[in-house]
């Protein structure tokens, strides 16, 4: 473990805040990403009620972005290149001597230019610095790292879980081993067990980051998404994964609890859509009938509540029902998000939690 006692808190653990982009670029987002910035600050609105939530706009956006959020959203001028803060935004990490530092990856837009999804990503690699000096915390340079942080998920006890098809993926890191891998991980966020799964879901384009499979609920406790149709799309992989997670124990050696989350029928852009999207010869194809992820586990937990996505889906109130079970003293929120799904991602994908000191 860690000589300076830092580690990266569970997701569930208290947030001194939230932190999120805004969606501009037209080659990823529909209709001038006028649709993904209406999801984005109901997102915002949801989370702003147990939590304050600040949202970074480049600075042609600020006015828009002022407008459209609710006046308790902080809004700040953070230049990106898009509006995914998981991935983009900075790691947090806290000891129990109540100081935060702030763990700077390096990014390459999921891949960089071996199947990267734009180009380029310069903005993007300055936000973690800019948020953490507007929040005077401290920041570790892990440049000699690449990750996103939807890559991962902790317990805040020593358990780290993730996904071999992206983690050690060579448009990541590779020139680094396994083992050099687990060490960086290990180092950073004081993890003493990695839990490898081995894919993510099909055809996701960040490359199977964890966040799109599962959750942490609590320590000892994970939720999957789950089908019992060998016709869906992901019934493998996600067969597979809850396999590999039935015969792990975490850093204490215990057993994971694992709750079962319903799958949704995937979203499908259509052509209507498709056509509202600009060209551009460096961005992810996201042409009509093109298929994107739709799963309850990229949710997001803040303070006293869980915010969750709804897809107009007969499986949203299952969802909703498993969400009440695992989380009872939490209220639960979901927000239609198929705008951000066409994206490539969801609610997790576009919040980052600050610890609370
Ligand atoms: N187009 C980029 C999608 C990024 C999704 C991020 C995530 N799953 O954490």
């Amino acid at each position: 473990p860690r000589k300076d006692g830092f580690r990266m808190p569970g997701e569930f653990e208290e947030h001194e805040g939230t932190w999120m982009l805004w969606p501009v670029r037209t080659d990823t987002w529909r209709a001038g990403a006028k649709p993904a910035q209406r999801a984005f600050a109901e997102v915002a609105k949801a989370i702003s009620q147990f939590e304050p939530v600040t949202v970074c706009v480049n600075a042609d956006q600020f006015e828009n972005a002022r407008a459209l959020l609710d006046e308790n959203i902080r809004v700040v001028e953070i230049s990106s290149n898009d509006a995914w803060m998981r991935d983009i935004g900075p790691t947090f990490v806290k000891n129990d001597k109540g100081e935060v530092r702030g763990v700077d990856w390096q990014f390459n837009a999921w891949g960089g230019l071996d199947e990267g999804l734009y180009f380029p990503w310069d903005k993007d690699q300055l936000v973690k610095q800019k948020v953490l000096e507007i929040e005077n915390i401290d920041r570790y340079d892990a440049k000699d790292f690449v990750l996103e942080g939807g890559a991962i998920h902790v317990d805040g006890e020593g358990t780290l879980i993730t996904t071999e098809q992206c983690v050690l993926n060579p448009n990541r890191n590779a020139d680094m081993s396994k083992e050099e891998v687990e060490e960086k991980l290990k180092e950073y966020l004081n993890i003493e067990k990695i839990i490898w799964i081995k894919d993510g879901l099909v055809d996701d384009e960040t490359d199977g980051h964890v966040d799109e499979v599962l959750f942490y609920v609590r320590p000892g406790e994970v939720a999957i998404g789950w089908t019992d149709d060998p016709k869906h799309p992901h019934y493998e992989v996600l067969q597979a994964a809850y396999k590999q997670l039935e015969q792990e124990v975490d850093a204490k050696g215990r057993k994971l609890k694992i709750y079962k989350l319903p799958m949704p029928k995937q979203i499908t852009i259509t052509e209507e859509e498709s056509r509202e999207i600009d060209f551009a010869a460096d961005a992810f194809d996201r042409s009509a009938n093109t298929e994107f992820i739709a799963t309850y586990v990229n949710c997001y937990i803040c303070n006293g509540g869980v915010v969750i996505p709804a897809f107009g889906d007969p499986k949203d109130e299952e969802a909703i029902e498993v969400f009440k079970e695992m989380y009872p003293d939490r209220k639960i929120v979901a927000v239609n998000t198929r705008e951000v799904s066409l994206g490539g991602g969801n609610i997790h994908c576009i919040t980052q939690q600050q610890p609370k000191a």
